[in-house]
């Protein structure tokens, strides 16, 4: 695998910053009820199953924060947490896209609440787009990329389930999607392969969000 993009200073940062009490803070089903803005938000989107809500729980080192469910589409709200009330960085669990048996009804609302959110929030510092290392970058995902770059918001992909599948295949999900993303104007150029399984990738997401608190001081 290639070697880690932050420095050894930042993962340390990376670290102290996920180190405490991360909880629950706020969940939202319709853009009036987002809760007041605070430090910086990171946003997890996905299809659904892709695996976000084991990857809350690596990151915050909290087993059951982010609810992991064997059924797909569970996630049908914003669900905001963070790591206390002077938290410098709070968690966006986003509704998981593309699950093929959600109601017609329920997926425009879901829809039109992600694209409100992605729009109009401000503090919003990044969108982590999750993708399954073993499936690779899908057709529903493309609309996803489209809203981000057209509301100007920076967005990074996340490999996620990376103990799935060898290392030569890692490196080439990562080589296509880093192919197939370098025309977007918002995305971002690094992509992080993550295991909340075993960890791998963990310590640089971290320092990833790090680095961002870091550059929006
Ligand atoms: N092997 C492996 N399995 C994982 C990993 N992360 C998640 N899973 C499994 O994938 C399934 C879905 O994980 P979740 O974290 O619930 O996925 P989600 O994206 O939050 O799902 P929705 O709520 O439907 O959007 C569960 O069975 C997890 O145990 C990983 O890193 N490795």
């Amino acid at each position: 695998m290639a070697s880690s993009p932050y420095t050894t200073r930042e993962i340390e940062n990376g670290r102290l910053l996920f180190k405490g009490d991360w909880d629950f803070r706020a969940a939202a089903d319709e853009i009036g009820r987002l809760p007041r803005p605070q430090g910086i938000e990171i946003a997890l989107a996905g299809r659904s199953n892709v695996g976000k809500s084991s990857l809350i729980n690596a990151l915050t080192t909290r087993k059951a924060l982010a609810r992991t469910s064997h059924t797909p589409g569970r996630t049908q709200e914003l669900i905001f947490f963070n790591n206390g009330e002077k938290s410098p960085v709070t968690i966006v669990d986003m509704p998981g896209y593309g699950y093929a048996e959600a109601p017609k009804k329920k997926v425009e609302a879901w829809t039109g609440l992600i694209h409100d959110f992605l729009r109009g929030r401000a503090n919003l510092a990044r969108v982590y787009v999750l993708i399954d290392s073993r499936h690779g970058l899908k057709p529903v995902d493309t609309p996803v990329f489209d809203t981000l770059d057209k509301a100007a918001v920076s967005y990074a992909i996340v490999l996620t389930k990376a103990d799935q599948v060898k290392p030569a295949e890692l490196e080439q999900r990562m080589e296509e999607t880093a192919a197939a993303l370098a025309k977007r104007p918002a995305a971002f150029p690094i992509i992080l392969a993550t295991s909340s399984r075993d960890g791998t990738g963990i310590p640089e997401l971290r320092a990833a969000v790090s680095r961002l608190v870091s550059e929006r001081k």
